[in-house]
């Protein structure tokens, strides 16, 4: 279970960030009193545009940031005050994490379980499920410097998975990835959904979100705008697909100046 209460993370930016974004602006808010549960055995599934701020809410869970205001508490503990046995309990898959380019997948899938603490007859287990289910298998031992983006992508998710562990953050977990390659990793996610375990993930598909997601939040500049089943998010916007719906309430919420 995760739960995020009012979490408020606002970044400093140094003068080369002002630039870029041409703003004068020492500060910038990128998430805004978000609160939302996710429960053992559904898919949640932060939807919304580039910048949004889904990935800043992924890493505050992922303890990897800090949040500005707020608490968030997965599996019950804190992470900033209890952030060691929140790393315990999270597998975290993001695009800015890379393997070392130097190792090959079957060497860091062994050095991750060994860093939690697993022991090599465990190790080797899970990785020939994994490996298996995810055709790794083939490419264990080359370099990661040579694989391919999918191949890359699909090793990091195995790696992310040692540890088994109960919840689930995948920040766009099929980007770069094929339609046969993407189907298994969203197959992969329903399964684990299915073991019980609590999975949130981001993404700005909306394909994806209406067909994996059992509950979907959409935000906005910082903001979670709505959130609910896919049937609950068209009820209240009065609308057919999760797109219309998007636009309905991305027409409100992207006003300049807000
Ligand atoms: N380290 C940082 N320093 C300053 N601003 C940042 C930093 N990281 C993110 N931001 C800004 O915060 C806002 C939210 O970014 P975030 O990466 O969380 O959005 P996102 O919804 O994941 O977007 P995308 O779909 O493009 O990955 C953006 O305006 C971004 O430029």
């Amino acid at each position: 279970m995760i739960q995020i209460n009012e979490l408020t993370k606002v970044y400093k930016l140094t003068k080369k960030q002002m630039m870029e974004q041409k703003t004068k602006k020492k500060m910038m808010k990128a998430v805004d009193k978000v609160s939302l549960v996710s429960k053992p055995g559904e898919i949640y599934g932060l939807l919304g545009p580039n910048g949004a701020g889904k990935t800043t809410v992924l890493r505050c869970i992922a303890t990897l940031l800090k949040p500005t205001q707020g608490e968030i508490s997965v599996s019950g503990y804190d992470t900033v005050k209890e952030s060691e046995e929140v790393r315990k309990r999270i597998g975290f898959l993001t695009n800015e994490i890379k393997l070392d380019p130097q190792f090959s997948p079957k060497y860091m899938f062994t050095f991750f379980g060994r860093l939690h603490g697993l022991d090599d007859k465990t190790i080797e287990e899970r990785r020939e499920k994994l490996f298996a289910y995810f055709g790794i298998k083939d490419f264990e031992d080359k370099k990661i410097d040579e694989l391919s983006t999918g191949m890359k992508q699909k090793a990091s998710i195995a790696v992310s998975l040692v540890h088994d562990p109960e919840v689930i953050i995948f920040d766009e977990p099929t980007t770069g990835l094929d339609i046969v390659t993407a189907r298994s990793v969203t197959d992969y996610l329903k399964m684990m959904r299915d073991e019980g375990k609590t999975v949130i993930i981001s993404t700005h598909i909306m394909t994806e979100a209406e067909k994996l997601c059992d509950r979907i939040g959409i935000i906005i500049k910082g903001n979670l705008v709505l959130e609910g089943t896919l049937d609950e998010i068209l009820n209240s916007t009065n609308t057919r697909d999760l797109e219309d719906a998007f636009f309905e309430l991305y027409k409100i919420h992207n006003k300049e100046g807000e």
